[in-house]
């Protein structure tokens, strides 16, 4: 089955050229997730990818090809010149030459320092993708093959590295230890809360600002990204689940919120806002859910989202679906406000310059979206890096591939996590609500962490 293909033997290549071949794994092969815990001795960067009804995963180990993902018209152009000088065989969605990872949230902003690699953007090739869907898997071999390159060599090299992830059994007990949380300057956030509300009640034309804080842990061992990521993927149903893991540092999540599906030409988003807790029982939980569809502070807040979408959307769709209204949108720990929009993709558009129309969307900046950044970037003390930024996957050579919102999530680095939470700050918001409401979204990866148990609070 890993004989160097006759197809990849008689190819001739003339200039650099990404090879990218795809085989067929039996249908009865383990999911593909044991192969991302199994990589983790093997490869420095990793990535998963699980879409909310787990139909679909991606796991990514090692970089054939990596990237700065700083500017979306940049990687356009990179995407145009690498699809140049692709040969594949892929056939099937997900397959073949795929980046993966993510772009910044604030592409002006230098988040080095807390992000490394990741805090500028990170988009690659993997060297070896596996992809799954409801009835098949598949294996991406990627490699960059010169004209003088010994085609089987490289072959033999990729399958090597293949052999030792998919021949590495061993058991990884879960990791048991201590932690201590530090909810890093309260006062000052809630005095930012109050900035942000003076700044929407004045006259300038704001009327929205999504503020983020931080949760600091600090553990006795170093944290194990398989152990969280099989956390998440247990305890968060309904969520997209990813990690990207590059060195010392892996940005993992449950997010609710699609950022953009492209499909079939067909481009699908979601306008999430307004939040309130699940409820311990089925009745509570009801009664919660209609409270949240029925309070004016999240309707405004929400509809703020969805009147920007929707003018986002008319940029880079041809035809929109028609509007009606919102649902509740429900995960372990919290439920939203649910609205989704899709549209036929404008011929001319990109897919990463639909990202840029897109993000940051009022759920995660604000409206107006360039005041908004401007504001967040001068008041808010924390460095976003890849935190409420797109975070995904999209093919070299189809238009296709889906990108999420990076909220839900956390920076894991050696014995340190940061986890992330923002709320939408309104004209009438009230700051404990809100300080109460980011406790309730640290919630799901503090329980991934296994802080839930086993934090202790400065
Ligand atoms: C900014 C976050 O959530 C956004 C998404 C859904 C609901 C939100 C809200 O109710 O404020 C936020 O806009 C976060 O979870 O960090």
């Amino acid at each position: 089955m890993f004989n160097v293909p006759n197809d990849v033997r008689k190819l001739e290549i003339k200039r650099p050229t990404l090879v990218s071949w795809v085989v067929s794994l039996p249908e009865t092969s383990e999911a593909i997730v044991t192969c991302f815990y199994q990589a983790k001795k093997v490869f420095t960067t990793r990535y998963f990818w699980q879409t909310p009804d787990a139909s679909f995963s991606l796991v990514g180990l090692g970089t054939c090809k990596e990237y700065v993902a700083q500017d979306y018209r940049d990687m356009t152009i990179s995407r145009e010149n690498l699809s140049k000088n692709t040969i594949t065989n892929a056939k099937h969605s997900g397959t073949g030459p795929v980046f993966l990872g993510g772009f910044p949230f604030d592409k002006t902003v230098d988040s080095q320092k807390t992000w490394q690699e990741l805090g500028n953007g990170y988009l690659f090739i993997p060297k070896i993708m596996l992809t799954q869907t409801n009835d098949n898997r598949f294996l991406t071999f990627n490699m960059i093959v010169e004209s003088n390159d010994d085609l089987d060599t490289q072959w033999e090299n990729i399958v090597t590295l293949w052999n030792a992830v998919s021949q590495n059994k061993q058991y990884e007990s879960p990791t048991r230890q201590q932690m201590q949380a530090n909810e890093i300057h309260v006062p000052e956030w809630l005095e930012t809360v109050e900035l942000a509300m003076d700044e929407i009640n004045s006259d300038s034309d704001i009327r929205k600002i999504v503020l983020a804080r931080e949760l600091y842990i600090k553990a006795t061992e170093p944290f194990s990204v398989n152990d969280v990521l099989k956390n998440c993927l247990e305890q968060q149903e309904n969520t997209y689940v990813f990690v990207l893991e590059h060195s010392e540092n892996a940005f993992i999540g449950a997010t609710p919120e699609r950022l953009l599906l492209l499909q079939e030409n067909n481009i699908s988003t979601a306008c999430v806002a307004g939040s309130i807790p699940r409820g311990k029982t089925v009745e509570k939980d009801n009664q919660l859910g209609s409270q949240l569809l029925n309070d004016m502070k999240n309707q405004v807040e929400h509809q703020i989202v969805v009147d920007a979408i929707e003018r986002d959307m008319s940029e880079i769709t041809e035809t929109l679906s028609e509007k009606g209204q919102p649902s509740l949108l429900k995960n372990r720990d919290i439920q939203h406000l649910f609205y989704p929009f899709s549209g036929e993709k404008k011929a001319d558009i990109s897919f990463f310059s639909a990202i840029e129309q897109l993000h940051p969307t009022p759920a995660l900046g604000g409206q107006p979206k360039e005041l908004t950044t401007k504001w967040i970037r001068e008041h808010e003390p924390i460095n976003r890096g890849l935190y409420g930024a797109p975070i995904g996957w999209s093919s070299v050579i189809l238009e296709e591939g889906e990108f999420a919102v990076g909220i839900r999530s956390a920076l894991l680095s050696g014995k340190s996590a940061t986890l992330y939470a923002g709320c939408g700050v309104i004209a009438d918001s009230i700051p404990q609500e809100e300080l109460k409401e980011t406790r309730v979204k640290f919630q799901p990866m503090l329980r991934a962490i296994g802080g839930e148990e086993n934090v202790t609070s400065k």
